[in-house]
């Protein structure tokens, strides 16, 4: 072989001194490179964490040949990604994979061991809620996947539960699950539909073909293209651009601008189903996966991807139900009542008097006369509806119910008719197939006065009396909080639940929590005057700003109270509760990702500082004072031990909330 050193001998001294420095430093390269391929070869997959002086966190995942995710790699993933989001240094974050690989996907060398017990997998929910969903999707600081190679399999839904992808033009996208038997397990049936639109998603998925990076772009899976040197340059200027809201901060399981109307989904679904059978009339596994697909789209991603540690993974099934009775027909009964009837369910509207039972009625005709006047129902159907609810002043029709729905915020318990442990699983699980079949999204929670929605938001309308009482002008405050993008402020919510309601809720607070509610007598008194109207009391100088703060941080604090109690699981539950339950601002996030992204510090000095004014109404609870403390997430997982999802002798209400567009 030619060797450059000997030949050039007799030509020049110089330049051999030269050739024998770049052989060296040759030699020491390639030593350098098997060194690491050696030390990858006998480590176990891992990722790692660097952090540039621009402020980006870089998450290398490494487990060659293809950085597949092993349970070593996801557990890793998870410690490196929390790692990020905790240190002050790391403003934004991107996920890579080494040698020019992002990821072959979930380790299929795992299947095995998993099936024959060798190692232990991880409680269902890990990857796709915990990881995915909780921690990636829903950080208040920006994650963005730079692609090179393959994002296959977990390896693409990792990179979707990203707030933005950057790939290289030729780099394969795709989820090949169901060529193994399985069905995307890690987000990927509730992203994929919203970034490339149900038709497309369901192909990809189905055929299991991936796509490249170019056909990515086109297909709004990935958002821009560069090449392999340059791909996680432009994932940090992205991730950045973000920060500085540059660039949109897209949640993909929150987008529906690619969901086609519900009508045509299921059109499309039908049609998916009917090639499946023809195609594969054995297999379950594809048919699941459309089923999951629209699950989601029906009643939201969560709902899609949802699990209730020990409830949804026993194996029950829903019982059949066909007869619901109502406790209470005010504005939520009457609602529920409304929702099940639409969904042919026959029910008992129980009201403690006439008057009460008739006004209850009387709103559930007005909610199906609506219906008529847009012209979305016809009268033979209104009359056929309205004949499936019938009233009651006792419990003698209870007696051939299925279902018994209590519509009030007081702490109420569903005594279970069996005492086995599968009983309350059993209630919770009839409880989502009705919440489904009434187009609504579920949320398990454990028991408390309201639950989670009216909980979490009594401080809402009492901060803003609070306010009232110390001369803030209600319009500006009612302003300022639709401006913020509320549905309405809190003083036009009063008057639409009625001064009535406000009182009995509001005393239910005050009785249960004693020293942290806000006792106002305003509405009280304007009641005593039949004054339903709005007022105009002296004026008092506070900016949007505070009166949105001083209305929304008692509700974070109390929201926070309600995770740290074990009320809810996880914060993303709050958040969708808030948005769907309240109305709170969608594109907020939810209210624990709206703090999050203004940060548990300032949150909590805002409030310690209304408190030394106010009373405590506003003091910080020791949940939010310990993160703040730290700089931490108010939404980091809170420790699942501490849940009190309570399922012996009570049953948390299932929030039905309105489902997502
Ligand atoms: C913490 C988790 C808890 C959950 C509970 C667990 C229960 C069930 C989990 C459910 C998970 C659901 C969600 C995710 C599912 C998945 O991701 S499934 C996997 C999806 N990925 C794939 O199907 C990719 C399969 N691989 C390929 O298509 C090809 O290998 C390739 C990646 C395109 C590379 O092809 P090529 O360059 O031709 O090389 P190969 O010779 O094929 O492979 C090279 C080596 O890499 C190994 N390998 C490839 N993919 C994987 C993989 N996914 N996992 C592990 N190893 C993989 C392959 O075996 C070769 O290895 P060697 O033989 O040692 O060279």
């Amino acid at each position: 072989m030619f060797d450059p050193i000997q030949s050039s001998l007799i030509i020049n001294p110089t330049a051999l001194t030269k050739l024998k420095n770049d052989r060296k430093e040759k030699d020491e390269a390639a030593t350098r490179v098997e060194r690491r391929v050696e030390h990858f070869r006998c480590s176990k997959g891992r990722t790692t964490l660097d952090v540039g002086a621009d402020g980006v966190g870089i998450i290398t995942i490494i487990n060659p040949p293809v950085n597949s995710l092993s349970f070593d790699v996801l557990y890793s993933l998870k410690d490196t990604c929390e790692q990020a989001l905790r240190r002050d240094d790391v403003k934004a974050i991107v996920i890579t994979g080494a040698q020019g690989k992002f990821s072959g996907g979930f380790d299929i060398s795992a299947f095995g061991k998993i099936q024959d017990k060798t190692i232990q997998a991880p409680k269902p929910g890990f990857v796709s809620f915990e990881i995915l969903g909780d921690i990636v999707a829903a950080a208040n600081k920006p994650f963005v996947a730079a692609i090179d190679g393959l994002a296959l399999g977990g390896g693409l839904e990792v990179a979707m539960a990203c707030h933005a992808r950057i790939s290289t033009p030729n780099a394969q996208l795709g989820l090949p699950e169901l060529q193994l038997g399985i069905i995307p397990g890690f987000g990927g049936t509730q992203a994929l539909p919203r970034l490339v639109g149900i038709a497309k998603a369901l192909e990809m998925m189905l055929t299991s073909k991936p796509v490249k990076g170019e056909e990515a772009l086109s297909l709004g899976l990935v958002d821009a293209l560069a090449s392999s040197d340059e791909v996680v340059n432009t994932a940090r200027r992205w991730a950045l651009d973000i920060l500085e809201r540059k660039r949109p901060w897209v949640i993909s399981y929150y987008k529906t601008d690619k969901l086609e109307p519900l009508g045509e989904a299921r059109e499309m679904l039908k049609f998916a189903r009917a090639q499946t059978r023809k195609r594969a009339p054995n297999l379950r596994h594809p048919l699941v996966c459309i089923d999951v697909v629209e699950e989601g789209i029906v009643s939201g991603a969560r709902t899609g991807l949802w699990k209730v540690p020990g409830v949804t993974d026993l194996g029950l099934k829903p019982r059949s139900i066909k007869k619901v009775a109502i406790l209470g027909g005010g504005l939520m009964g009457s609602g529920i009542a409304t929702a099940l009837v639409l969904s042919n369910y026959s029910v008992i509207l129980k009201e403690v008097n006439d008057k009460f039972l008739q006004a209850g009625i009387g709103r559930v005709k007005a909610n199906l006369q609506s219906r008529v006047k847009k012209g979305q129902m016809s009268q033979e159907k209104f009359e056929k509806t309205l004949s499936l609810l019938k009233g009651a002043l006792d419990y003698e029709s209870f007696r051939d119910v299925d279902m018994v729905i209590e519509s009030g915020s007081c702490d109420a318990a569903f005594r279970n008719c069996s005492h086995s442990e599968d009983a309350s699983q059993q209630v919770i699980i009839d409880l989502l197939d009705v919440g489904k079949k009434i187009k609504k999204t579920p949320v398990v929670v454990g028991n408390c006065t309201g639950f989670a929605v009216n909980r979490m938001f009594f401080p809402y309308t009492q901060a803003a009396l609070l306010l009232v009482e110390r001369g803030t002008d209600v319009y500006q405050i009612d302003r300022a909080i639709t401006k913020f993008g509320m549905p309405m402020g809190p003083f036009r919510l009063c008057d639409l639940v009625g001064f009535g309601v406000a009182i009995a809720t509001g005393g239910q607070f005050v009785l249960n929590f004693p020293e942290r509610t806000y006792k106002s007598m305003v509405i009280p008194l304007m009641q005593e005057d039949k004054r339903a109207g709005e007022t105009t009391p002296r004026l008092a100088k506070l900016s949007d700003k505070d009166i949105v703060e001083m209305i929304f941080f008692p509700v974070v604090n109390e929201a926070c109270r309600v995770l740290a109690e074990g009320i809810a699981v996880k914060a993303a539950d709050l958040d969708v509760s808030a948005v769907m339950g309240m109305g709170f601002p969608p594109y907020r996030g939810g209210i624990m990702f709206w703090a999050d992204s203004l940060g548990s510090k300032y949150i909590c000095s805002r409030l310690e500082e209304w408190s030394n004014s106010y009373g405590g109404f506003f003091k910080p609870c020791s949940y939010l004072a310990e993160r703040a403390a730290k700089g931490a997430p108010l939404s980091l997982t809170v420790d699942p031990g501490k849940s009190r999802l309570v399922l012996d002798e009570e049953i948390g209400a299932l929030l039905f909330l309105k489902s997502l567009p």
